[in-house]
């Protein structure tokens, strides 16, 4: 398989870029100037491109790399992969489910209890001295808040598991009910929000999802509810969260994903009610390295000829 040419298209894990460098010809998009530059001499190597959350393989990179049979994506989330381009060109495409979900919903969990429990404040407190001098503000309770969640796939399933061990009742929204659940389903997402006392985004980026959390949903949420993202950030309206937290019409905020990442609006670095984290729902060195081998698994059966592990299309 030495010769067979794939694309990394930014940096992800050096364990990944090891990797594939012993099994493929590996091409880093990021030693070249721009996309165009790499593709001029070197598009017709490409039979393979892996994506991440940065950059997948958009229309562009698709239409100008002839010979592509496979994206795999380092992550679990398909939005910066042209799916429907990919099915055009019978180009196949794989990603990373299960392997993450525990560490993602474990992230969902742990962002609501910093922002109700003040817990990244009470740290800076002890660390810059003030303990000697003064008391912390008190927190919110985390046990038992209503709580309702946005798209209940794996991560969402595995976020309500955890919510119930704390007390919570679980409320959600998806495309259909899941009776079998238990949980109280809400067709309408407005009324979800206004049933919950924190609500967390965890369902997939698609067209139907771009900023599903919009002003209104944010007043329904009101302004004792906090917001939890752990999906993508275009599934809220950013601007309408910072002027909702900025004005108090929310409570808080525990944020792991943004709109134009790694951009993050300013006005919210002051804000001690918003955690704000570098997109890490599933880096630990555990999953990381999983979410590699299934990476590497996927592009060595599709080169071999054998099934996928875990085929999108
Ligand atoms: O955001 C992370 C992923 O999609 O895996």
């Amino acid at each position: 398989m030495e010769s067979i040419g794939v694309l990394m298209t930014s940096p992800m894990l050096s364990y990944l870029e090891q990797e594939l460098e012993r099994r493929f010809k590996l091409f880093k998009l990021w030693n070249y100037p721009s996309f165009s530059a790499f593709a001029q001499s070197n598009s017709p190597s490409i039979l393979a491109v892996v994506g991440g959350t940065t950059i997948g393989a958009d229309a562009q990179m698709i239409d100008s790399l002839p010979n592509l049979e496979i994206v795999s994506t380092f992550s679990v989330g398909l939005d910066k992969i042209d799916l429907t381009k990919c099915k055009q060109r019978g180009i196949r495409v794989t990603n990373t489910p299960d392997v993450l979900t525990d560490d993602v919903a474990d992230l969902a969990i742990g962002l609501a209890l910093a922002v109700l429990r003040r817990i990244c404040e009470a740290d800076r407190f002890v660390k810059n001295g003030f303990w000697k001098k003064a008391s912390p503000e008190l927190g919110v309770k985390f046990s038992g808040k209503a709580v309702g969640i946005i798209g209940l796939g794996r991560i969402g399933s595995a976020i309500a598991k955890r919510a119930i061990a704390f007390g919570c009742p679980v409320s959600y929204n998806s495309r259909t009910e899941k009776p079998e659940t238990g949980y109280k389903y809400y067709s309408n997402i407005l009324d979800l929000a206004a049933n919950s006392e924190i609500l967390i985004v965890a369902c997939a980026l698609t067209k139907e999802t771009y900023h599903i959390v919009n002003r209104k949903v944010i007043d329904a949420l009101g302004p004792k509810g906090i917001l939890i993202n752990i999906g993508r950030g275009k599934h809220v309206d950013e601007p309408e969260l910072v002027c909702a937290l900025t004005e108090g019409r929310l409570a808080g905020a525990g944020l792991d994903v943004f709109e134009d990442e790694p951009e993050v609006p300013e006005q919210l670095f002051g804000l001690e009610n918003v955690v704000l984290l570098p997109h890490v729902g599933s880096d630990t060195i555990e999953t990381s390295k999983e979410m590699a081998e299934l990476v590497i698994q996927n592009l060595e059966a599709h080169f071999l000829n054998k099934p996928l592990l875990s085929p999108v299309i």
